[in-house]
């Protein structure tokens, strides 16, 4: 992000420093500006734009796309770009995309006042992190900047504090951790941008795409001393409201740094809730997991297609933000997300008060967003009466929450509504701030003017002062109307007429031809082409009371709308509460509409030990979800089959399956349940009954996930090395093919090994899905690996994917067929099918010429001296040869002789592949005798199936 020639352009452009003892004023100023924000582009007003010279001038015309001109003055031609102040947003959004810091160096006297050079400040310093202009914002997202500072403790690992500000709603954050778990954390914030203090670690964002601009940040504001002083405007006592220094002094200097771009002018009165958390308190989702669950971003779909995008059915940006908040940080309090449920489980049954909520809060505006240009002193009178319509729906709201007319009561002995102790304390919390409404709907216009300085901003009847005034300037100017009517009846001049301009002010106007009728006193004016235009004494006077009393009461409606702002600014905590308040209100309705019309179920939460008449009793709640589905495929899909998932607590699924099969779908439906659940909604299922878990961790198959940077498989690795040191008995582990971006031996053994730590020391709650069928083994080998599969069907070469999850490991690749579907060149399939018959042929040749011993364990097979990209234990290539046979029928007499590997058809719960080499000679002859050239595969399958059956049962 950094462009390559910042250095030259942000603070003082060398062309100005050359130059600067002989600037003139104007350009000295500008200079003063450039020098004291050296890490920013100096945008200097000058009338209606806003300039910027030399070298600066060039980046402004390059990144800006405007033209780049020259001012000349007496000493010297310095290059001159500009952008204009009525419509800076696309342009100061282009120089923050191109990674520059904006200070706006503003007129802060009225240039008409001044005398000489016009005073200049920088009024504020726009950042990717710290923009407040509704233009440059995106509604609804957090823009969080955030600082870090490292500690030195004297234990083993370094403790960094962070610190994360909205400064366009107030919000900051602060937690703290050892490295890896900020950079976890600062991964889920997303910052826009990060300062960084003096020592602390450099954190690179997993994803660059969400990634943050970092940079150092004057390391005096991360000492303790400064940053506790910078804290205290915001709490009281603040060495004592931190775990931790390091947190103090980020918290400190993430606010000198918002108190900086907001043009110095002292702390940020509505920065009111600095919030310390743990975020072991909540469900930890590393950026790994929410990129590979599609929780925000959607790599491969639509970019709309994710998480949050089917369960935002928000109204307003407030219920958005809190909803992302939400999805961001799940919870772990099983009372927490329970009370949630109640709540949303009441929203999804009364349909009238959902819709009424929804109807309210579809006409809030941005209530954070408000209260903060409130408190900073830049609302309009727009903004007040735009305050004023979000407040109006507090009532509406507290009675639809209370029942709405015509809803059908609860029959229950308490007939109250809201049922649920979780709405009943939002409504309470639904402050509907009578003083501030009145107070606003008294003072300001119902539909005033967006400049607050040229008066009809204030309401009449507010203020009697400005009442008179406002009479005196009427009476006036209906006198002045009434003058040409009077004037001509005096004069006897029917041509007369009275008109204003801006240099002259009013004026009685007579044509040539009627200038003997003038009367003695009128004064000459202005002399035109054909007539002359005149004053009189009184019309003088007339004029400066009624430009007296205009100027008089436009100062007067300022210092009172000022007062207004003031008076709404000292709310700012109780406007904030509300505005939480009807942000959870309408995050909530967006889960009961989406859990209704999307027809999920309320999860039910199992905690501690798993007390059902079947469990064991030691061992702890699992998953059960009956008819689960994946909330985003679902809504692509016409038709998508549901699946059960039963996982008992500490267990690994292994699951095998074709390509295409519905692997990955399955088991991020199980995660994406959990999250929902977590977050407090319903879940897409028939039912489902889960834990709380603590952390959800993915790993997806290199191919799956395509994010630069590091070697792809380097990058599986570490994940699964962040997974394997983290992950514990109350961890959620999804693991997507493990492995598969390396050889084929060296991948499947990383694969059982994970798999077998997992289990043996993790004791985490995996699934894991794999093209190595020989992990399927482990079922037998370890208590609580199952095996489930996905099956196909295959009709005249043609592949069904099923979809369906079944007990047992699967038999079928499919690979081929799927290379085919996707429109592989038929040469190439063909080519692929030979390939794949004679290297399967070749393994049965050397399994049956080593002997059976050698034959019996395919997970031998598998192992040492095998060729690299062998397919593991796959016995679709049985199935094609067996095709092939049915196709040339002169081989399969002598090929039968070494009777094909049995096939493991459906669900064996992990039933070893054996090859049928030592059967009962019956059988062989009866094998012998098949006439493959008359089957379809299907009936050779299902023959096959008959003898391997009678092998078991023989055998
Ligand atoms: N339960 C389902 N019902 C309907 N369609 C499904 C279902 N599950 C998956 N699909 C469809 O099948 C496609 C492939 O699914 P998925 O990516 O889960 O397969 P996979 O077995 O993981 O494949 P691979 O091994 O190639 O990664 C999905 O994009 C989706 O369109």
């Amino acid at each position: 992000m950094e462009p390559a020639d910042r250095e030259t352009v942000t603070g003082l452009p060398p062309g100005i420093a050359a130059a600067r003892e002989d600037l003139t004023p104007m350009l000295s100023q500008y200079a003063d500006l450039c020098a004291a924000h050296g890490d920013a582009l100096v945008l200097f007003q000058v009338g209606d734009f806003y300039e910027a010279f030399c070298e600066a001038a060039e980046t402004v015309a390059r990144v800006c796309e405007v033209t780049l001109t020259e001012r000349s003055d007496s000493t010297g031609d310095y290059p001159m770009a500009g952008i204009p102040i009525d419509n800076a947003a696309p342009y100061l959004e282009s120089l923050l995309d191109a990674g520059y810091r904006v200070a706006l160096g503003d007129q802060v006297e009225d240039a008409a006042q001044a005398s000489g050079l016009v005073d200049r400040a920088v009024t504020e310093v726009i950042t990717p992190g710290t923009v407040v202009e509704d233009d440059l914002l995106e509604s609804g997202t957090t823009n969080y900047v955030a600082a870090v500072a490292a500690e030195d403790d004297d234990s083993a690992e370094t403790t960094v504090g962070l610190a994360a500000v909205d400064v366009s709603t107030g919000e900051c954050l602060v937690t703290s951790g050892g490295p890896d778990a900020v950079a976890g954390e600062l991964d889920r914030i997303a910052p826009a941008e990060l300062i960084a203090g003096p020592d602390a670690p450099a954190f690179e964002p997993s994803d660059a795409e969400r990634g943050w601009t970092t940079h150092d940040y004057d390391a005096g504001a991360f000492d303790r001393r400064t940053a506790t002083e910078r804290l205290e405007p915001y709490l009281p006592a603040p060495e004592r409201r931190f775990d931790a220094d390091a947190e103090l002094r980020a918290a400190g200097a993430v606010l000198a740094y918002a108190e900086y771009t907001q043009g110095d002018d002292g702390p940020l009165s509505y920065v009111t809730r600095v919030r310390r958390y743990d975020p072991r308190d909540r469900l930890r989702l590393d950026a790994a997991a929410q990129r590979s669950l599609e929780l925000f971003e959607n790599r491969g779909l639509g970019a709309s297609d994710t998480l949050f995008d089917a369960l935002d059915e928000t109204n307003c940006a407030l219920g958005r933000r809190c909803l992302e908040r939400w999805l961001r940080r799940p919870l772990v309090d099983a009372d927490a997300i329970r009370s949630r449920h109640d709540a949303v489980g009441e929203l999804a049954d009364r349909s009238l008060a959902r819709e009424g909520v929804a109807d309210a809060l579809a006409t809030a505006y941005d209530l954070e967003r408000l209260v903060s240009r409130v408190s900073r002193g830049r609302a309009d009178a727009r903004d007040l009466r735009s305050l004023h319509r979000t407040l109006a729906v507090v009532p509406d709201l507290k009675a639809t929450l209370a029942g709405a007319e015509g809803e059908e009561r609860p029959t229950t002995d308490d007939p109250a509504l809201p049922r649920t102790e979780h709405l009943r304390d939002l409504g309470d919390r639904l402050d509907e701030l009578a003083g501030v409404r009145g107070l606003i709907d008294d003072a300001i216009a119902t539909d005033p003017p967006q400049e607050i300085t040229e008066g009809g901003v204030i309401r009449e009847g507010f203020d009697g002062d400005l009442d008179d005034l406002r009479a005196t300037e009427r009476e006036g100017r209906e006198w002045v109307a009434d003058l040409e009517a009077s004037e001509r009846e005096r004069t006897g001049i029917d041509s007369l007429s009275v008109g204003h301009n801006q240099v002259h002010g009013y004026y009685i106007e007579v044509t040539d031809a009627n200038l003997d009728r003038v009367p003695d006193d009128y004064r000459r004016r202005q002399t035109l082409k054909n007539s002359e235009r005149y004053v009189t004494p009184e019309l003088k006077e007339r004029e400066e009371e009624i430009v007296g009393a205009a100027e008089r009461a436009d100062a007067l409606e300022y210092e009172l709308f000022v007062d207004v702002r003031e008076r709404v600014a000292a709310e700012t905590e109780r406007i904030q509460a509300l505005a939480d308040a009807l942000a959870e209100l309408d995050a909530l309705a967006s889960l009961a509409a989406v859990a209704v019309e999307h027809d999920y179920v309320r999860p039910e939460l199992r905690e501690g030990v798993d007390e059902s008449p079947d469990a064991d009793g030691a061992a702890t709640a699992g998953v059960e979800i009956e008819g689960g589905r994946h909330p985003v495929v679902e809504r692509a899909e016409d038709a998508f089959v549901p699946n059960d998932a039963d996982l008992p607590r500490g267990s690994v699924a292994v699951i095998t399956g074709p390509n295409m099969s519905g692997k990955s779908t399955y088991m991020r439906s199980v995660a994406l349940a959990v999250v929902l659940a977590q977050t407090g909604s319903f879940v897409p299922a028939q039912a489902a009954t889960l834990p709380v878990f603590d952390r959800v961790f993915t790993r997806v198959g290199a191919s799956d996930d395509i994010a630069g940077g590091q070697s792809t498989f380097m990058r599986e690795m570490s994940e699964l090395t962040e997974i394997l040191h983290d992950a514990g008995p109350d961890s959620l582990v999804l693991l997507d093919e493990v492995g598969r971006g390396t050889a084929t031996t060296d991948g499947r053994a990383i694969a059982r090994a994970a798999a077998e730590f997992l289990h043996d020391e993790l004791g985490a709650t995996a699934l894991f899905a794999t093209h190595y069928h020989g992990l399927t083994d482990l079922a037998d080998e370890r208590e609580r690996v199952f095996n489930l599969h996905f099956t196909a069907t295959r009709e005249d070469g043609d592949v069904t994917f099923l979809h369906r999850v079944v007990p047992g490991a699967s038999s079928s690749s499919y690979g081929v067929e799927v290379a085919e579907l996707a429109g592989v060149p038929g040469a190439v399939v063909d080519r692929a099918r030979d390939l794949v018959a004679a290297e399967e042929a070749d393994r049965w040749r050397a399994a049956s010429g080593a002997g059976r011993e050698d034959a019996v364990d395919p997970a031998d097979r598998s192992g040492e001296g095998e060729a690299e990209g062998d397919r593991d234990g796959d016995a679709s290539l049985r199935e094609f040869l067996a095709e092939e046979a049915s196709e040339d029928g002169s081989r399969s007499g002598s090929e039968a002789d070494t009777p094909p590997e049995s096939e493991r058809a459906e669900p064996t719960g992990g039933d070893d592949d054996r090859p049928a080499a030592g059967a009962p000679p019956g059988l062989a002859a009866e094998l012998r005798d098949l006439d493959l050239a008359r089957m379809t595969p299907i009936e050779a399958l299902n023959a096959l199936h008959d003898l391997q059956s009678r092998v078991d049962d023989d055998g």
